[in-house]
């Protein structure tokens, strides 16, 4: 029964391209804002964010990133390695543009595809690890707990600070967050805005390992997906998205009720003034 409603629920965002001879992975389908690199030997795919300065989740980027997810997994991959062509940012979160003064229909398409691309990551079936070699605040933050492992660079900050400029978060975000670290953690650190160090980040089992360098990192997350050979991929694939069905759930239950409380909230006052504030602070930076 609950398998039934979890297929019947992928199916919804099934990837359409699943058709396509996909072993030489191109980015034909978007805009060259992300890359996929296929190892011939151990069929890892590597996704890597590619738009400067930050990697801020646009609506192109995000799309980009959802194309590429789909076409990774349409391609039967051996796993999924997200990742940053930046060496200092691994993404620094929803682009803060979007949210400011927002248009109503923009900001409506923003959240939809914002939805989209944690339940691609969230529920792609399979193994995925994020390689987060720089920055990782916010959104940047909940896409790495989308995947199921996460190696990280020394001297980097991750975590959803959201509340320190009077944003909220939505559940499905926190739900996120949650299944990771300890609900008791999530609650101080969400409440706290915190940013965690790598070190930190890893006390904490926000992060699984630490690397000394990128091309480490690489080869750290790949050997987790190595660790999934001997499991059959359909099971593993089933049970991974058992495992994660109260968390999509959420979402899935009602996305039009997360949009509209979203769009509510980011047209707030408070919300809108928190965001002037702090796209100044990062103005005054320089
Ligand atoms: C009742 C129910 C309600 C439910 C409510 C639900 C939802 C509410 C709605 C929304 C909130 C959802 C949660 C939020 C999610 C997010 O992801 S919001 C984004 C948060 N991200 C940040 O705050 C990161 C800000 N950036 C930085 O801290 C730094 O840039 C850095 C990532 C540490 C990198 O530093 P550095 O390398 O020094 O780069 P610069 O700071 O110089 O940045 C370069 C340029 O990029 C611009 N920029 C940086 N981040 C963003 C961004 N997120 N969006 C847009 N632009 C960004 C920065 O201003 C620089 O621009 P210029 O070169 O000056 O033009």
């Amino acid at each position: 029964m609950l398998r039934n409603s979890l297929i019947g629920s992928l199916r919804q965002i099934k990837p359409i391209l699943c058709s396509q001879s996909l072993r030489s992975l191109s980015n034909g389908a978007n805009s060259g804002l992300t890359t996929i690199e296929v190892d011939d030997k151990s069929g890892i795919a590597t996704l890597s964010m590619n738009l400067p300065p930050v990697n801020t989740l646009t609506l192109n980027l995000m799309h980009d990133l959802i194309d590429s997810i789909n076409q990774i997994e349409c391609n039967k991959s051996r796993g999924l390695i997200l990742t940053s062509s930046n060496d200092k940012v691994f993404s620094a979160g929803l682009d803060l543009k979007e949210l400011y003064k927002p248009d109503q229909e923009r900001l409506k398409e923003f959240w939809t595809i914002f939805q989209d691309l944690w339940l691609a990551l969230h529920l792609c079936g399979i193994p995925t690890a994020a390689a987060i070699n720089g920055h990782a605040p916010a959104a940047g933050c909940i896409m790495a707990t989308a995947c199921e492992y996460r190696v990280m660079l020394p001297d980097f900050v991750i975590g959803v600070h959201a509340t320190r400029f009077s944003f909220l978060v939505s559940k499905w975000m926190m739900l996120s967050y949650q299944s990771v670290l300890p609900r008791r953690i999530v609650e101080r650190a969400l409440n706290q805005g915190k940013l965690f160090s790598t070190q930190e980040a890893l006390e904490v089992g926000l992060i699984d390992e630490v690397a000394g360098s990128k091309k480490e990192a690489l080869a750290q997350c790949a050997a987790f997906i190595g660790t999934f050979d001997k499991a059959n991929p359909i099971a593993r694939t089933l049970t991974k998205r058992m495992c994660r069905d109260s968390d999509v759930t959420e979402l899935l239950r009602d996305r039009a009720g997360d949009l509209r409380a979203c769009v509510d909230y980011i047209n707030t006052p408070l919300f809108q003034e928190g965001l002037s504030a702090h796209l100044e602070g990062l103005k005054e930076k320089k």
